[in-house]
C-alpha cells in the first residue's frame, strides 16, 4: 500500500497539468463552501448544535489550546498508520462516524459513504437513522469492507434485537451504542426553521423495512399508514428510562465487540469497563446535546487515564485537521472518527467529495506525526504536547 501522504503528491502534480483539486484542502473553508452552496435547511441541521452552541466552539477551542512539540533528527523514513480497532483493521487510526440523514445532503446519501470509504479501506459507521437501511448500505460497501453498526436503542426491545440480527447478518461486526442521543437536544436552528427530515420520513429506512416494526404498524409501511408509521418512530426511537443495568441485554444479544459513544465522565467508563463493553467512544456529539458541555477532548484525558488500560477509547467531536487526530491519539485516543467534514464533502461532490476529506485527512495525519518526530500512532503520546 502507498503512503497515506501521496494525496498530497498527486494534487502538486496535477496541479503541473494546471489542475487544482475541485475541493478546498482546508475542511473548515471546505464547511464554508458547504454552507454557501447547500439547501439551508440541510446545511443547518449539519452544522448546528445545541442551544448558543457554545459546546461546538468549545470543541474547537480545546484543540487549539493544544500545541504539537516537534522533535527533530529522530530518523521516520519507516511508517505504519496501520492499527487494528475492536479486531477491525484499517489503514490509518480513522472511521466515519455515524451520521443519520444522509440524502438530505445528496441522493446517494450512505450508499456514497460506503462506496469512498469502502475503497480507502476506512470502516464506515452506520447510524441507526441512515436513509437507505443497513443491507443496502452493506452491499454499496462491498464484500470484505470494514463496517460497524450504530444503534440508536428503541424502546421496543423485540425491535432493538431484529436490528443486532440484521447487522450481524448483514456483515457489521461491532456495535456502537450511542447513549447521549436517547432524545434531540435543544437545536435552535432546526426550531427556528421547523426543520426535522424523521418527520418527513427521511432517515428511517432501517426501521420502515424492519420485520418488527412493519407488524407494530400493520404492515409494510404505504401512504395509507405512512403518518402511524411515523408516529411509531418518534414514540419508539430512544428510552430516557435505560441504566447500565439494561446492557446485560445488549451483551446477551450481542455477540461482537460493543462501544459505548457519548461518555464524558471517568466514572462512567468505568462503568463501561465493569459492564463488560470493549470499548468507549468519547463524544459529546459535536455539541449537538448538551450546550454548555465540557469541551471532548478536554474530556479525553481524564477518561483516558481511568480506562485505557482496560477497554478500547475513541474519541471525536471538533476533527477537522490530521494535526487534530494527532492530538486527540496523544491524549488517550486509539482512533478518531470524523463526521461533519465528510457530511460536507458528501453535500458538495457526492462519492468523490467524501473520498476527498478523507484523503485529506490521511495525508494530513501522516504528513503532520512524521513532521513533528513520529513513525506510528502509538508513537503519540501527552508529551509531544503543550499548552498554548
Ligand atoms: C447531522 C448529524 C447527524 C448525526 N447523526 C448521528 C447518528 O445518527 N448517530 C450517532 O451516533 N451520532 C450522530 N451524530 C454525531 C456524530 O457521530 C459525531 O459524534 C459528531 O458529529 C462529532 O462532532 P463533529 O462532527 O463536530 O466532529 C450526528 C452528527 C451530525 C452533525
Ligand atoms: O441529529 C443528530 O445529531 C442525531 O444524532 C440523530 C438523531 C436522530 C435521528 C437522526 C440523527
Amino acid at each position: 500500500m502507498g503512503s497515506l501522504a501521496d494525496f498530497q503528491n498527486e494534487i502538486y502534480l496535477e496541479g503541473l497539468g494546471g489542475a487544482r483539486p475541485a475541493l478546498p484542502t482546508d475542511l473548515t473553508a471546505l464547511e464554508e463552501l458547504a454552507g454557501r452552496r447547500l439547501p439551508a435547511e440541510a446545511f443547518g441541521y449539519v452544522a448546528g448544535s445545541a442551544g448558543s452552541e457554545a459546546t461546538a466552539v468549545a470543541n474547537r477551542a480545546a484543540f487549539d489550546r493544544r500545541r504539537i512539540v516537534p522533535r527533530m533528527l529522530r530518523d521516520v523514513s519507516q511508517r505504519d498508520f496501520s492499527v487494528e480497532v475492536l479486531g477491525t483493521k484499517m489503514p490509518a487510526p480513522l472511521l466515519v462516524a455515524p451520521i443519520g440523514v444522509l440524502s438530505i445532503l445528496h441522493p446517494d446519501g450512505e450508499l456514497a459513504v460506503a462506496r469512498a470509504a469502502a475503497g480507502l479501506g476506512v470502516p464506515m459507521v452506520l447510524s441507526s437513522a441512515a436513509s437507505f437501511c443497513m443491507e443496502e448500505v452493506a452491499e454499496a460497501s462491498g464484500a470484505g469492507s470494514p463496517r460497524w453498526y450504530q444503534l440508536y436503542w428503541p424502546k421496543d426491545r423485540d425491535l432493538a434485537v431484529s436490528f443486532l440480527e440484521r447487522a450481524k447478518a448483514a456483515g457489521y461486526t461491532a456495535l456502537v451504542v450511542t447513549l447521549d442521543t436517547f432524545t434531540l437536544g435543544w437545536r435552535p436552528r432546526d426550531l427556528d426553521a421547523a426543520y426535522l427530515p424523521f418527520l418527513r420520513g427521511i432517515g428511517v429506512a432501517n426501521y420502515f423495512t424492519d420485520p418488527v416494526f412493519q407488524k407494530a404498524v400493520g404492515g409494510p409501511v404505504t401512504d395509507a399508514n405512512r403518518d402511524l408509521a411515523i408516529l411509531h418512530w418518534v414514540a419508539n426511537f430512544g428510552n430516557p428510562s435505560l441504566t447500565w443495568d439494561d446492557l446485560a441485554f445488549l451483551r446477551e444479544h450481542w455477540d461482537g465487540p460493543i462501544a459505548l459513544k457519548g461518555i464524558q465522565h471517568p466514572d462512567d467508563a468505568r462503568r463501561a469497563v465493569d459492564a463488560g463493553m470493549d470499548g468507549v467512544i468519547v463524544s459529546n456529539h459535536g455539541g449537538r446535546q448538551v450546550d454548555g458541555a465540557v469541551a471532548s477532548l478536554d474530556a479525553l484525558p481524564g477518561v483516558a487515564e481511568a480506562v485505557g488500560d482496560q477497554t478500547t477509547v475513541l474519541f471525536d467531536s471538533g476533527i477537522r485537521t490530521g494535526a487534530d487526530i494527532v492530538k486527540a491519539l496523544a491524549l488517550g485516543a486509539r482512533a478518531v472518527l470524523v463526521a461533519r467534514p465528510y457530511a460536507y464533502g458528501l453535500g458538495l461532490a457526492g462519492e468523490a467529495g467524501v473520498r476527498h476529506v478523507l484523503r485529506c485527512l490521511m495525508a494530513e495525519l501522516e504528513l503532520t506525526t512524521m513532521l513533528a518526530g513520529c513513525t506510528r500512532p502509538g508513537d503519540l503520546t501527552p508529551d509531544i504536547l503543550t499548552e498554548a
